[in-house]
């Protein structure tokens, strides 16, 4: 018996998700084979996360991400945003990366993603290191920064972002053993005193046209190496987010989000063809 599902399909900045909302009817169990089937761009409907909404027992509901690549993950900034606008009034919701604060906006939100981590081992590396000027390089990317904010990020300054071969340096840095978990890869340049230019590489989806968590990222430890006054203005490929904190805060992502188009799927179309 097919099992015909409902989804929306969303994005933050070009950023784009499936949104399934298993809130008041259960969906079949989600796993990592079904996410890539349904996250390929040839033969699925094609995404870069995957963002399924739950009950929770602690929150108003859980926001569950899988990646294009089927790998489940802690966090996902532009999710969180488009899942505000869905939700449409402000709520505290379960993430794997701890509660976040979402507050709807006309045409976006503004998400508490809560405070940023540094300690080696909340990255996680795989050894005892100081992320604050990491000793390590690939390439001429040398000398990062590396911050937690949900989920694991590696951030290089440089002087222009535009021009890092991230299609290639990206995929060997996110895979690197220091990074035990994986790693978002993060390129940014300073475009002025509270404003930078972001590339990102991210883990599980590659090449993006925007990350939130790599804009709170990258903003945090710009404004903890001095680069930039909070809030910062970080402009991506796919546009603008702005994001403030203070060291000992939270981290606040203010941008927009658009519902694109609604559809529905056949679970079994993609159930039986992921071997699940
Ligand atoms: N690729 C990320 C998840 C999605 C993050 C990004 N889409 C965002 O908006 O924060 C990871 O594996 O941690």
């Amino acid at each position: 018996m097919t099992q015909t599902i409902a989804f929306i399909k969303m994005h933050g900045l070009g950023n784009d998700f499936v949104v399934l909302d298993a809130r008041l009817t259960p969906l079949p169990q989600m796993t990592p084979h079904i996410a890539r089937a349904l996250g390929d761009r040839r033969t699925g409907i094609g995404f870069d996360q995957l963002v399924l909404l739950e009950p929770s027992e602690t929150q108003a509901f859980r926001m569950r991400i899988f990646n294009s690549d089927g790998s489940e993950v802690e966090a996902c900034g532009n999710a969180a945003r488009a899942v505000a606008l869905l939700h449409s009034e402000p709520a505290v919701i379960e993430t794997g990366g701890g509660p976040i604060a979402l507050e709807p906006l006309d045409g976006g939100a503004r998400v508490d993603m809560g405070a940023p981590r540094f300690d080696w081992d909340a990255i996680p590396l795989a050894y005892p290191m100081d992320t604050v000027t990491m000793p390590v390089a690939w390439e001429n990317l040398e000398a990062p920064m590396a911050v937690n904010v949900g989920n694991p990020h590696v951030i290089f300054f440089v002087d222009d972002a535009d021009a890092v071969p991230l299609e290639t340096l990206g995929p060997v840095i996110e895979h690197d053993p220091l990074f035990p978990e994986r790693v978002n890869v993060n390129v940014a340049s300073l475009a002025g005193s509270d404003h930078l230019k972001l590339r990102v590489w991210e883990r599980g989806a590659g090449l993006t046209r925007a990350c939130g968590t790599g804009a709170c990222a990258t903003a945090v430890a710009a404004i903890r190496r001095g680069l930039v006054a909070s809030p910062v203005r970080v402009t991506l490929p796919g546009g603008d987010l702005v994001i403030a904190w203070a060291p000992g805060g939270t981290i606040l992502m203010s941008g927009p989000a658009a519902e694109s188009y609604r559809g529905t799927f056949d679970w079994d179309d993609y159930a039986a063809g992921a071997g699940a």
